[in-house]
């Protein structure tokens, strides 16, 4: 058994190989000391391998995904080895003592699960494979448990964003060919050979059954290299078999709102800060009554568009659904009763599907129809809701089939039988007749054998070991013993007997056979309706789409009424008009403790792009910083806004920089981070980026930290033109009002009142006044003997600053940015000038010395 076992586990050098023994799976060697300390099991062990025990640990199969569910969490991959034949035929083929033939039946891995138990409903789980190929990288992902299946191809400096934007549960990449994603999950590497673009190519046409992949979109050779990588990992994880695949969608980073993933992070759109989707931005939108509708807000909400018109469409829809309450209401009511359609397809295509999933399929199919049917009659259908209408029905033989074959609530164990309707098939009928008379037969003879025994005690009974048989209390068993009683024994239990009888066996015989022949029937059945099922597969996909988008619409319509939200307007310039915008989130925690959040207008256009933003610790700065990040997103993901009013002009990427957030995991430090993240803003943002700049340069000196926080505001400000908002404790950099013209100043306001802080969180223009940071800090609760010693070295502080024109002595004559750099070259060309006058030939090296001197001084100058 241990050379069997051994042979598999080459097979799966880098998971847990799960060796079925029976009823159990069992774990063997260092395999079994780790699952027995992620699922807290114990570990025993079992025989011995190079003069050593084996450690052994064991879950058993009808809860073996549960504790799948928890290895697949703690990171671990799974290879499940099956008995692949039954302990008689492992005996036909080679006697008594031959071992049960194993295979490696699948590989359960992260990224590519379809088990309801191992899934979160409202979040998809998606599988990516990236391939650097001809100076472009290709990204193929797969929703597995849906079959969604889309293609990207980025320049190598796109590829952290989009794979942020993506958030895949798993990662695939060629082992020659490794990039930079910044993600926590670590590659798995995969023979370079599996992304050829060629192969990729012909598995898509193949797979689809089509001539040209034109039809899907274009796709370049990046994108197609992945496409190939992915589909063979797939087959390798299935080992052979592929879970369902629809048609590869193309997607652009151009028709998309970029933001990389310090800004997905620090927005808190999928997570919160502290981990966990409470708290974050989708917790906070989700009024989605399916899973499906959940997921595909995620998505929307994590890949906003850019394209004014898309984003029209999604908003008339929300628009449409705020209009009409009742309306909506009665479509919620009709979705909630929908099924997951796409997860219960990509399980019957997967092999892994069951009755119920059939039965899944007929509710979603026949709800489709219904729905499409009631917006059909309406006269005000918004065009996206109209778009959907096709996809909604058109099922009528598939919904047929299964309505007929199926009883009303088809079991998830397919194993029991009884799924197929009565009236379905008439054969199985007479089996199912069959054995319903015989087990009132056995209820007969049951009472004969009492009457004829005089036994009144007497049961027939039946267990999946013996089948049919004769139990007695143990005092009567002498009679039924006698050579010519009738009975044989079976089995002798404490304090009861069991017998068989030849009336008994013939009986049982009938029925097991009427209900073997049954099973056999109920299974071809299902095999054919999942069959018709899978035929149909990318036309049931539309459907399930379409009613997750319909719930989506219906969803933020929900939100928006809840909330007072409004339809945002959409501009072509370059602009910001928020009036009352406040931040969903906050809001939302404010008001479960009856707290009240202080609404705030923002207005930027050409003209004043760029906020400068001071005032006190606590006093709502980066609340109104992502507030107004937020709102463009929701916006743009085609939903209505926290705000009175709303007009937006068109962003083609949000970054967002906390100062001073440590990633030690990456083993960078707080300032390293901040830099990083400010220097792919600099790089990356364009005049239609929205940047919001949370205490820049915090995490430095005081002097280090105004000087960088100065040339960027700078740099934000002159070179890229972008709209900003930039939240400082610098009081000094209120002077770049005077030199920056599109820049100006506000402060979030507090009052002091009988000495105590009081927060309005209220914006307001103009230089804050002070910081109150001690007033904030003795509302923390610092020790009012630290508070006193603060105050007074605060006061020799300002004295000093008072004196001396403080910090930010001298920046009042300091040159603008492009002067600087002007500055910069004209001494370099002074320099090479006085370089290019000398007659290097005709001097002495004295003089060639001296000369150097005066140039290295007047360079360090
Ligand atoms: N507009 C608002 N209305 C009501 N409460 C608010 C508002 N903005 C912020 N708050 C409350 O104030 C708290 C602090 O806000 P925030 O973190 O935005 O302050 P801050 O000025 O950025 O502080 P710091 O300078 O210390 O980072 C929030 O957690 C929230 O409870």
């Amino acid at each position: 058994m241990l050379a069997q076992y051994l042979a598999l586990k080459e097979q799966a050098p880098d998971s847990l190989l799960f060796y079925r023994m029976g009823d159990f799976f069992e774990l063997f060697f260092d395999d079994a000391r780790h699952a027995a300390a992620v699922l807290d099991i114990a570990l025993t062990s079992r025989g011995e391998h190079a003069g050593a025990p084996v450690p052994m640990c064991g879950v058993p199969v009808h809860a073996a995904e549960q504790y799948l569910a928890r290895l697949i969490r703690a990171g671990c991959r799974v290879a499940i080895a099956e008995q692949v034949e039954s302990p008689a035929e492992a005996k036909a083929r080679g006697g008594t003592k031959t071992l049960v033939r194993r295979e490696i039946v699948r590989f359960v891995t992260a990224g590519t699960l379809t088990e309801d138990t191992l899934l979160d409903a409202r979040r998809a789980n998606v599988l990516a494979a990236v391939a650097p190929l001809r100076g472009r990288t290709g990204i193929a992902c797969v929703d597995v448990s849906t079959g969604e299946m889309l293609l990207e191809s980025h320049l190598a400096g796109d590829v952290a964003a989009a794979l942020a934007r993506i958030d895949p549960a798993e990662i695939i990449m060629p082992d020659d060919r490794r990039c930079e994603t910044d993600s926590d999950l670590p590659a798995i590497l995969r023979p370079a050979a599996h992304f050829s673009a060629r192969e990729g190519k012909a598995r898509l046409l193949d797979l689809h059954g089509v001539a040209t992949l034109d039809g899907f979109g274009s796709f370049d050779t990046a994108a197609l290299g992945a496409a190939s990588g992915l589909i063979a990992y797939l087959e390798h994880v299935g080992c052979g078999r592929l879970p369902l695949l629809l048609p590869p969608r193309a997607r652009g980073s151009d028709d998309l709102l970029m933001m990389d993933e310090a800004t997905r992070s620090s927005l808190e759109i999928v997570e919160a800060a502290g981990g966990g989707r409470k708290g974050s931005l989708v917790a906070c939108i989700d009024r989605c009554v399916t899973g499906a509708g959940a997921r595909l807000l995620t998505h929307d909400l994590s890949a906003p568009l850019t394209d004014a018109a898309n984003i029209r469409a999604r908003l008339h829809a929300v628009r449409w659904f705020v209009d009409n309450p009742l309306w909506r209401e009665d479509m919620r009511t009709m979705l909630r009763q929908a099924p997951d359609l796409a997860r219960a397809l990509a399980r019957l295509v997967a092999g892994r599907g069951s009755p119920r999933d059939l039965g899944q399929l007929r509710d979603g199919l026949l709800l489709g129809g219904t729905l499409r049917e009631r917006i059909a009659g309406r006269d005000d259908i918004p065009a996206l809701v109209e778009g959907l209408l096709p996809d909604l029905a058109g099922h009528h033989d598939l919904v047929g089939a299964l309505q007929s074959a199926l009883i009303e609530h088809p079991p998830a164990d397919r194993s029991q039988g009884g799924f197929i309707a009565e009236g379905y098939d008439t054969g199985l009928d007479e089996l199912r007749i069959t054995a319903r008379q015989g087990r009132r037969a056995i209820a007969t003879l049951e009472q004969s054998f009492r009457d004829s025994t005089n036994i009144a005690a007497l049961k027939i009974r039946h267990n999946n070991v013996l089948g049919y048989f004769i139990e007695v209390p143990q005092r009567h068993a002498e009679a039924l013993m006698q050579p010519a009683s009738g009975f044989t024994h079976r089995q002798t239990m404490k304090g009861a007997v069991r017998f068989n009888a030849v009336a008994l066996h013939e009986e049982a015989a009938r029925i097991a056979e009427a209900g073997g022949r049954a099973e056999v029937a109920e299974a071809a059945h299902f095999e054919d309706l999942v069959a018709r099922a899978c035929r149909s597969a990318e036309a049931i996909a539309q459907t399930a789409r379409a009613l997750a988008r319909l719930d989506v619409s219906a969803g933020q319509a929900e939100r928006a009424a809840q909330g007072g939200w409004t339809q945002p307007a959409l501009a072509d310039e370059i602009c910001l008009e928020i009036a009352g915008g406040r931040h969903p989130a906050v809001e939302a925690a404010l008001e479960e403790g009856s707290g009240r959040f202080v609404a705030n207008d923002c207005t930027l256009d050409n003209t004043d792009r760029v906020w400068l933003i001071g005032g006190p610790n606590m006093g709502g700065k980066s609340t109104f910083l992502r507030q107004n990040a937020l709102i463009i997103l929701l916006a743009q993901a085609g939903g209505f806004v926290p705000a009175q009013n709303a007009r937006i002009g068109l962003v083609d990427r949000i970054f967002s920089r906390v100062g001073a957030s440590d990633n030690l995991a990456k083993g960078r430090s707080t300032f390293m981070v901040e830099m990083v993240e400010t220097a792919a803003i600099l790089t990356q943002a364009t005049a239609r980026s929205f940047v919001i700049l949370d205490e820049v340069g915090r995490g430095t000196s005081t002097y280090d930290g105004l000087a960088l926080a100065w040339a960027v505001a700078e740099n934000v400000h002159d070179a890229i033109g972008c709209r900003c908002l930039f939240a400082t404790h610098y009081h000094e950099l209120a002077k770049l009002a005077e030199s920056c013209d599109a820049l100006s100043l506000h402060h979030v306001r507090a009052r002091e009142w009988k000495g105590e802080l009081v927060l309005l969180h209220e914006l307001s223009a103009g230089p804050a006044d002070r910081s109150y940071g001690l007033a904030v800090a003795r509302l923390a609760g610092l020790p009012q003997k630290v508070i006193s010693r603060a105050r007074v070295v605060l006061g020799r502080l300002e004295e000093g600053r008072a004196r001396t024109g403080g910090l930010a002595a001298g920046l009042g004559e300091l040159p603008l940015f492009a002067a600087a750099e002007q500055a910069e070259e004209d001494q370099c060309d002074t320099l090479r000038e006085k370089l290019q006058s000398l007659n290097v030939d005709a001097i002495t090296p004295k003089d060639a010395l001296d000369i150097l001197y005066d140039l290295t001084r007047e360079a360090r100058a």
